[in-house]
């Protein structure tokens, strides 16, 4: 299928994010759009958020915002769709890790326990924020062994800092998981179904 075989020719879409879960999703769905990455500081944002005690989805959401804005601003014509992923476990906000050994650490306090994947995705367009959502997919992981963990952190390499619950679901990764609550996409980073029903409301895709 030919990229955009649904899609209206006007807006164009843009994806806020360097995210390549992200991009593969919107690709493998056969949306044409541009993928352009937003410097935002997300570890401030992020910070200053939890200092102020926000919750996880409204700070998801700040910085899908900034995200999309700071792209808007360079394609002002564009309908932009910023997202953001924030991993809970109780009260703990896991970051993507930044080196396998973090990425081991991570996963010692996940296994045996389910925890969210607060995901949030907004559309921004003509200088407002026109849709948003947020999808809280659960996860449980196994009591994993030590044995098991290092093989699956020897398979994975560096694989496991780029995503922020150091695995990755549509590959090795479901064999962390005991039971999975919510749609994949938004566990890979982008609730697709309810994008897809906005940009059918909104006139971008054909119903
Ligand atoms: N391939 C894959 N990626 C996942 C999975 N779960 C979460 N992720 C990725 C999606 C996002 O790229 C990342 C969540 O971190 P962020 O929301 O900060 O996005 P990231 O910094 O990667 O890109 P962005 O901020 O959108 O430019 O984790 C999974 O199961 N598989």
């Amino acid at each position: 299928m030919s990229a955009g075989a649904f899609q209206a020719g006007d807006p164009p879409l843009v994806l806020a994010s360097a995210s390549s879960a992200r991009r593969a999703v919107m690709e493998a769905a056969g949306l044409r759009f541009e993928a352009l990455a937003a410097a935002v500081d997300e570890a401030a944002i992020k910070e200053s958020a939890r200092a102020e005690g926000i919750p996880a989805a409204d700070a998801a959401m700040m910085l899908a915002e900034a995200k999309a804005r700071r792209i808007a601003a360079r394609r002002p014509e564009a309908l932009v769709i910023g997202c953001d992923q924030i991993l809970v476990l109780e009260d703990r906000w896991f970051d993507k890790p930044a080196s396998p050994a973090e990425a081991r650490a991570h996963l010692e306090a996940l296994r045996g326990r389910t925890h969210r994947l607060v995901t949030a995705v907004l559309c921004w367009r003509g200088g407002q924020r026109v849709w948003q959502h947020v999808a809280t997919p659960r996860l449980t992981m196994r009591p994993v062994s030590d044995a098991f963990l290092d093989a699956y952190l020897a398979l994975e390499a560096e694989a496991v800092t780029s995503t922020v619950g150091a695995y990755r679901l549509e590959g090795p990764g479901i064999h962390l998981f005991d039971a999975l609550e919510g749609e994949q996409a938004s566990i890979l980073g982008l609730p697709l179904l309810p994008l897809l029903g906005f940009l059918r409301q909104h006139g971008v895709l054909l119903r």
